[in-house]
């Protein structure tokens, strides 16, 4: 029988306590059309801030033009008075590198592969492996589905450290709140009813949780922590790491590095469901992460997308003679599915290209 061992991932924190070399699968090939120098430029100015507490409490112009420039430019930006504590981002990230520091067979209670073979999206572990080309990415993560509430798979939440449900939980929460006022921001933006993205997600919406890990990578010249891609999410809240840099965003044909700042930051982008949703006025950045040869990393990322069954497409009220639509209608599902076999394959960044008209 052939040797199908390529199939199952190997844990990659357990590799880089062990491989003083990446092996091949992680390594980038220049004819792939990855650029083979990862080192980034800097940002060349700093990256907008939107006053969340400004944004949604008034009707405050300057704040709305800020998103509306930011969504435009960069398109992501960090968020400020979000009315989360310090020490709240402080334990979830705590509770996240405690649970990956955990010895493998703990971890592995978590696990994404059912049958130590079968893979399913949520749970710990890797990608799954369809090709033997497939580059990978020097990361382990664990996903979790956060909503519907409902819907969660508990036997995927980590019982040790003993405060990562509650702390995810309520974190979970406050996320939610700074995912409505941006939508409802985007809406009033959009010169839409105020509730009309947020009315996008009905009691069966997912949003899932997906907890990275980047140990430190011997050749953080030709190895991606993460592969480009841009979220398949309406929108991400992500949690960045206080200490070490690693994410970029694609700008003009330039990667921009994203600095690690201080304090844990709250930095959000939109993704390519909402791209479809706004018939392309405002789009989904495309996006990477870089590995260093010294520090760990790890980040949270919060996806929030719609019902998988619901048909999502742009919305009628943006569209006209002069502007008609751009991106055919689809399940939610069918870009999830297309997304995840395109990314896994490193097929290029931009699935909504794919739904065009
Ligand atoms: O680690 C990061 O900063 C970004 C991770 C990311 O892009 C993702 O999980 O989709
Ligand atoms: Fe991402």
């Amino acid at each position: 029988m052939a040797d199908e061992s390529w199939r199952l991932p190997n844990s990659v924190q357990q590799l880089a306590a062990t491989v003083q070399e990446p092996p091949s699968q992680y390594l980038l090939r220049e004819h792939e059309g990855l650029d083979g120098h990862l080192a980034g430029a800097e940002l060349p100015e700093q990256i907008p801030t939107i006053d969340l507490g400004l944004l949604s409490a008034s009707n405050d112009a300057e704040e709305a033009t800020k998103l509306r420039s930011a969504l435009q430019s960069w398109r992501f930006f960090k968020v400020s008075n979000h009315g989360m504590e310090t020490s709240m981002l402080d334990s979830v990230m705590t509770a996240t590198r405690e649970f990956f520091h955990l010895p493998l067979e703990e971890k592995k209670k978590c696990s994404n592969l059912i049958d130590g073979k079968h893979f399913q999206v949520e749970g710990y572990g890797n990608d799954q492996v369809k090709t033997q080309h497939q580059i990978l990415d020097w990361s382990d993560r664990l996903h979790l589905r956060i909503e519907p509430e409902g819907g969660r798979n508990l036997a995927h939440w980590p019982t040790h450290p003993k405060s990562f449900r509650d702390d995810l939980h309520k974190y979970a929460l406050k996320c939610k709140r700074i995912k409505g006022d941006i939508l409802r921001a985007i809406a009033k933006l959009l010169e839409l009813d105020e509730d009309s993205l947020v009315n996008q997600f009905n009691s069966n919406a997912r949003t899932y949780s997906r907890f990275n890990y980047f140990p430190p990578c011997p050749r953080p010249d030709l190895v991606l922590g993460v592969k480009p891609h841009a979220d398949f999410s309406v929108l991400t809240v992500l949690l960045m790491d206080k200490d070490v840099a690693g994410l970029q965003y694609l700008r003009d044909g330039t990667w921009y590095n994203v600095p690690a700042v201080c304090n844990h930051t709250l930095l959000i982008n939109i993704g390519f469901a909402m791209e479809i949703m706004t018939n392309g006025i405002f789009t989904g950045p495309v996006h990477r992460v870089v590995t260093n040869a010294d520090k760990e990393r790890i980040s949270v990322a919060m996806f929030y997308g719609v019902d998988p069954d619901q048909e999502i497409g742009p919305i009628a009220h943006l569209l006209s003679h002069e502007q008609p639509a751009r991106y055919r209608k689809m399940k939610a599902k069918d870009l999830l599915v297309a997304q995840l076999d395109h990314f896994s394959q490193g097929r290029g960044a931009r699935i909504a290209d794919a739904f065009k008209i």
